[in-house]
């Protein structure tokens, strides 16, 4: 069960990039506001709500594969920017209810905002000049920023308002169809966006248009960026190590033999080696390399005296190489993530979704995720990795990712695995 209760010491720091508000004011929220709105989205994370997003994450694997299916036995290419749209497409679906066609339409204004929108923060995080406000906004990038953000909101904004009034004209009917022949839910798939618009707090206060927008911008950010690039290095690392390739492989013949049926919840259960190498892969590329946290109060940390206001930085891609905790930390072995293999290890060691209160809260839907895309490219294809390690230039920004992007090679599965 989830504490929500406000963590004494610490809180999310307050940044530049924050104040932005791209990502939601809520990401950097801190204590009373930050508390209420967790405890109001905690139930729409809960277990059955989640497996009525499998049809669209197995639907939009399934676009992926008819994409890549184009590559087969046709040389190197860069799968990044195919794993981000397909995991856009799946968040926005589930995020906001509407199907945005990322993957067959990656040149719509919204889509194109959200792209000039990421390099424009990482742009602002690294130049300190460009932090203060008064002088950001007078700047050509200042002026981008705002444009993109303009089209971003009003994009969502639009989307929750039709929602909301759609909601109001059906509480007494009980169909559940969002008015748009293309994008229609079935009768009880609901998006986070509806529970968003009905949840209440200990008062039974609901969330304003305002906090919602916040909330709905936060996954559309949040939840694929991370997903994406974790998707994409699995792909590195599987494509590195045939010899780990091959195990899933048999775990797939397994579950689901020569059949090509959509991924059921039973199916996620049993693919326990994929989940070990997924684990394994958040622990060689953590999509958030860096956590920031700020004492709210003098206290003590590994014998060290941190005063109240300071910033704490947690790298958990360093922590993860802990050799303590990980023997040869540099070596992909899924095995250290079987069930008889980590019984023993401190839960602190490894923290690709950070640790405690303010833990990922996406986490269940991003493991979720993440086995029905790559169990399903997997039961096509046979990956080949066409870069060394070495040759990735890791950049560490919002998310962790390749400088490069992921390149490579695809092969009919039949013809690889017996
Ligand atoms: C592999 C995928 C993902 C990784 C590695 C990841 C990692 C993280 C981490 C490390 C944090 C804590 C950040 C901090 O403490 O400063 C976080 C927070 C958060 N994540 Fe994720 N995340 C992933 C996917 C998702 C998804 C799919 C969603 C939504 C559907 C999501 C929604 C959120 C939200 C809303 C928060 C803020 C929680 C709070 O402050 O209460 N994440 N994530």
């Amino acid at each position: 069960m989830e504490d929500t209760e406000p963590d004494p010491k610490c809180e999310a720091p307050s940044t530049p990039v924050g104040k932005c508000s791209t990502f939601g004011d809520r990401w950097f929220s801190t204590g009373e506001k930050w508390r209420s709105q967790r405890k109001m989205l905690t139930p729409t994370f809960h277990f059955k709500i989640l497996s009525e997003f499998l049809d669209v994450m197995n639907e939009q694997s399934n676009v992926l594969v008819a994409k890549l299916e184009q590559h087969l036995d046709k040389g190197k290419f860069n799968c990044f920017l195919d794993m981000t749209l397909c995991a856009l497409d799946i968040i926005s679906e589930t995020a906001m209810g509407k199907k945005i066609y990322a993957q067959s339409n990656s040149d719509s204004e919204y889509i194109q905002a959200i792209y000039k929108m990421s390099t424009i923060i990482h742009k602002r995080m690294k130049h300190p000049w460009l932090w203060p406000d008064f002088l950001y906004f007078r700047l050509k990038s200042g002026k981008e920023h705002n444009r993109n953000l303009n089209i971003l909101h009003m994009f969502t904004e639009k989307v929750i308002k039709e929602r909301a009034s759609e909601l109001e004209q059906l509480t007494s009917t009980d169909s559940f169809t969002d008015g748009n022949s293309d994008s229609r839910r079935p009768k009880e798939r609901k998006a986070f966006l509806d529970m968003l618009l009905t949840t209440t707090d200990e008062e039974g206060k609901k969330l304003s248009l305002k906090e919602i927008q916040e909330e709905v911008d936060t996954f559309m950010f949040a939840g694929h960026d991370t997903t994406a690039a974790s998707m994409n290095w699995a792909l590195f690392l599987l494509g590195s190590h045939p010899e780990v390739q091959l195990k899933v492989h048999n775990e797939l013949d397994e579950v689901f033999g020569e059949s090509d049926r959509r991924a059921t919840m039973d199916d996620l259960k049993k693919l326990q080696y994929l989940d070990a190498v997924i684990k394994e892969t958040l622990r060689l590329f953590p999509s958030v390399p860096i956590i920031g946290r700020a004492a709210r109060e003098d206290c003590t940390i590994g014998g060290f005296e941190v005063p109240n206001g300071t910033i704490i930085v947690i790298v958990p891609y360093a922590l993860h190489r802990d050799p303590k905790c990980f023997t040869d930390p540099e070596e992909f072995r899924p095995e250290r993530f079987l069930p008889e293999n980590y019984r023993e290890r401190n839960p602190f060691a490894y923290i690709p979704f950070s640790a405690g209160l303010r833990n990922c809260i996406g986490q269940r839907f991003a493991k979720m995720e993440e086995l029905v895309v790559l169990s399903t490219l997997l039961r096509h294809f046979w990956v080949e990795a066409k870069q060394t390690r070495e040759e990735l230039i890791l950049v560490g920004e919002l998310i962790l990712r390749p400088e490069n992007g992921i390149w490579i090679e695809l092969k009919k599965r039949a013809d690889y695995v017996s």
